[in-house]
């Protein structure tokens, strides 16, 4: 059959890498979404400019000498939302909108009628996806303009396109069940034939090589994925007319799920080779006549790669595949754009590091050394090595005094007194009313702020200047507070940046970016900073700011920290040791800091970790030893106050599931905790885990503009009132306010505190 012929003699292409970032080099599609949002920027005008960074990024990558350019990379917002598109997966209740890009816009964040679909993160990553949802009322439907218009336009420039798409396995797995509708990943069999027609499609277009991402088949996050796999890829690979088709898994080990791909008729497998094991690949028969695409290059780290260890791992599988590819190990979604946007790097640290320009030429630089022989690259080996032993030898890398103090911490150090006892005391300092209200931390980041933080970088304003700008801030902030009747009061952190980023400028061990953003969600970026060295904290860095708060104001402020393990969670981490040890040292500091804060008089001292859910090991054997460190960790950063000090907490991000009983051991005795979207069921689970300590459900959803009702508040805390006890319940919105518009605030407050005063009226008076 001469389509098969074709397929079979499609040349297999040797440089690539698994898919890039789109929010542009300086942020150009932020600017240029958020504007279209406003109304500022027409359609035109906004797929001008997309399209101009698309054809960058391509035209990177072809001269940067790969063979193969990931497209339908691209995306608006969020690559599983385009699949959603893809599917016609969208809910109900965005149909009526007529036009697919303001669909599109209000599935991601919603409109004044409707509530966008819900995020969550991706993977072990802190980028956020849109979830699926998957109803009775879900019928699918091939919708492949998107990837067919990007096919279209890598073509007319000549460009060997691959394109990408999230394959059904991990679409489904990731899609969540609504309106009593089954498990999604049951209708796998509906999904099949779209993608056969979609490969159809593509093979009329030209396209030789087509990538389908399956990054679930490294995670136990449903049964059988491995067989479930076998049979979806055994009916695609039987479609007659198709592109070759690579089936991609990152972000870990594929184990046995390998071999099950190996059995089907697809001509190349994508695996992870820096999370993931050479063994996997030499254990897995049935390669020998498939591609393989080997991530040796890290996609999500910042390190320059250790070219000789790359080239080792290279030679340890040619002998398994037909053809081995180089590539990154994930997209490079995850990593800033380019080292050349950074002007002030330490010129040691510079030599250290790899964004992603760099990481595509570390890619062909392995890529032609595998083909053609190591000396033909012989200056860039040579110099990644000297770069690497730069980087072993630097003395900032080692604190011994960290060292020591780490070694010294007991099980004493890790523990408080009884909680019911910490209650007591805490209450007598404190003599909060029952049902506290207060918030979680920050308010709205207006634009006024972020300009004055420009700047103060760029010289325009002096320190002074700032500082007295900032305190204006929280005295507006503390006086709405007041106005509102909240009680107990925030500074509003207008001073941070971002709540990693700011701690990570003033810890040692630590280098921030001045350029280095990478997508969290949709238009919002993040510029994760780099851990390199030990950890310790040279001086106070928020106590300044909460004290200042306190003198405005007659009711607790409470001091305001990053957690460990989020701080970790959102850096690029040293690959030198294991995050267990990075996570006890930034400990440490934190610990410094609430001894600190307490010392300086404040009463209540909350420490975030939202991001706790986040570094759950893929696979179920890694997590419990993850859990225990984990906790560890914040029981370090928490347990050098005295009992009278109350320790709250703050998760967010929902899906606590496998992380409840751990929030239980942070013995935190506050914990502010997303609830509002799961209609206050984490309560149960909580109480479930064993949890005997004060709460504060999310009474209301800060991810939306939407200003919740007085009754509806008051409905959702009456519920968690009947689960909890009116003994340990909080009220408070379900995250910090930072994203949000100033008038929405005060009018989703003052319901949230009107609704806490009426419930607080038929709670009896009792001692
Ligand atoms: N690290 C991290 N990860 C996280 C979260 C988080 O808070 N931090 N939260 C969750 C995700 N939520 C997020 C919520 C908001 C933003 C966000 O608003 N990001 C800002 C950037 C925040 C920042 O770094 N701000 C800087 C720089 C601001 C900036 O862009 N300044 C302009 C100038 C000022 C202006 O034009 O407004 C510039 O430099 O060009 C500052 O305030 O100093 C954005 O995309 O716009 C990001 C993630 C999970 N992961
Ligand atoms: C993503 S969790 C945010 C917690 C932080 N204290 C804030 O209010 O912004
Ligand atoms: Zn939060």
């Amino acid at each position: 059959m001469s389509d098969t012929v074709r397929r079979d003699s499609a040349a297999p292409f040797t440089t690539t890498v698994l898919g890039t970032a789109r929010i542009g080099p300086r942020r150009e599609l932020k600017r240029a979404v958020e504007s279209h949002w406003a109304g500022r920027l027409d359609r035109a005008e906004l797929e001008t400019i997309a399209r101009r960074l698309r054809r960058e990024q391509w035209a990177q990558l072809a001269e940067a000498g790969h063979d193969s350019v990931p497209v339908n990379t691209f995306s608006y917002y969020d690559q599983v939302l385009d699949t959603s598109v893809l599917l016609d997966a969208l809910p109900p209740r965005f149909a009526e909108i007529d036009d697919p890009l303001d669909r599109y816009f209000a599935a991601a964040r919603g409109t004044a009628e409707v509530t966008p679909l819900e995020m969550t993160k991706w993977f072990d990553t802190n980028y956020h996806y849109l979830v699926p949802e998957i109803g009775p009322s879900t019928t699918f439907r091939l919708n492949p303009e998107k990837v067919l218009a990007e096919v279209a336009e890598a073509s007319e420039l000549g460009l060997p396109a691959r394109p990408v798409v999230v394959g059904p396995v991990t679409f489904l797995a990731l899609s969540k069940a609504v309106d009593g509708a089954g498990a999604p990943l049951e209708r796998l069999d509906e999904l099949v034939p779209l993608y056969r027609d979609l490969l159809t499609r593509l093979a009329d277009a030209g396209v030789a090589w087509v990538q389908l991402d399956e990054p679930v088949l490294v995670t136990d996050a449903a049964a059988d994925l491995g067989l479930r796999a076998e049979s979806v890829y055994n009916a695609l690979g039987s479609e007659e007319r198709r592109p070759a088709i690579v089936v991609a898994t990152y972000f870990g080990d594929p184990g046995d799920r390998l071999t099950h791909l190996a059995r089907t008729p697809i001509e190349g497998v994508a695996v992870d080779l820096v999370e993931g094991s050479v063994e996997t690949v030499a254990g897995t028969p049935g390669l020998a006549d498939k591609l393989l695409i080997a991530g040796v290059v890290d996609g999500r780290n910042v390190w320059r790669t250790d070219l000789d260890r790359a080239a080792a791992t290279l030679a340890t599988v040619l002998g398994s595949a037909r053809v081995v590819a180089v590539s990154t190990s994930c997209s490079t979604l995850h990593v800033p754009y380019s080292l050349d946007a950074e002007d002030d790097l330490d010129p040691n640290l510079r030599g250290w590091l790899a964004f992603a320009a760099e990481k595509f030429r570390e890619v062909a630089v392995l890529s032609s050394a595998l083909r053609e022989g190591r000396a033909a690259q012989a200056a860039a080996f040579a110099e990644s090595s000297s770069a690497l032993a730069s980087r072993a030898t630097d003395p900032r890398l080692h604190n011994d005094d960290v060292r020591a103090r780490l070694d010294a911490v007991t099980d004493a150090d890790v523990t408080r007194g009884p909680a019911e006892q910490r209650l007591v005391k805490q209450q007598e300092r404190l003599g909060l009313p029952p049902l506290p209200t207060t918030t979680v931390g920050s308010y709205p980041q207006t634009s006024a702020i972020r300009l004055a933080r420009a700047a103060l970088r760029s010289g325009e304003i002096d320190r002074a200047e700032y500082e007295n700008r900032m305190k204006n801030e929280i005295a507006d902030v503390v006086a709405l507070q007041e106005s509102i009747g909240l009680d107990v009061l925030v500074h509003g952190e207008p001073e941070r940046n971002d709540m990693v980023q700011y701690f990570a400028e003033q810890f040692e061990g630590y280098f921030a970016t001045a350029n280095g953003w990478v997508q969290s969600y949709g238009s919002r970026c993040v510029r994760p900073p780099i851990l390199f060295g030990d950890v310790s904290r040279p001086k106070p860095m928020t106590v300044d700011w909460i004290t200042y708060a306190q003198t405005l104001t007659s009711k607790p402020v409470k001091g305001m920290l990053t957690g460990p393990v989020t701080i970790l969670a959102w850096s690029f981490v040293r690959n030198d040791q294991p995050l267990s040890m990075s996570a006890d040292q930034i400990a440490l500091a934190i610990r410094d800091e609430t001894v600190d804060l307490e010392k300086a008089g404040v009463g209540i001292i909350q420490v975030d970790e939202p991001a706790l859910r986040e570094l759950l090991p893929a696979r179920d054997a890694d997590k419990p030893a993850y859990l225990a460190w984990a906790v560890r960790a914040f029981r370090i950063a928490t347990s050098g106050v005295r009992d009278d000090t109350q320790i709250h907490t703050h998760l967010c991000y929902s899906e606590f599931g496998e992380v409840i009983g751990a929030i239980a051991d942070l013995d935190a005795d506050v914990t502010s905790i997303e609830a509002a979207r799961s209609h206050m069921e984490v309560l149960g689970d909580l109480d479930e885990a064993g949890f005997r300590n004060a709460v504060g459900p999310g009474v209301y959803d800060i991810h939306s503009p939407r200003v919740p009702g007085q009754d509806e508040i008051f409905t959702a805390l009456s519920a968690a009132l009947s689960s909890v006890g009116a003994a340990r319940l909080w009220v408070n919105p379900d995250c910090g306010l930072k994203t949000r518009g100033t008038p929405e605030v005060v009018d989703s407050l003052t319901n949230m505190v009107a609704a806490a005063a009426r419930l607080r009226e038929s709670i009896p008076l009792t001692g």
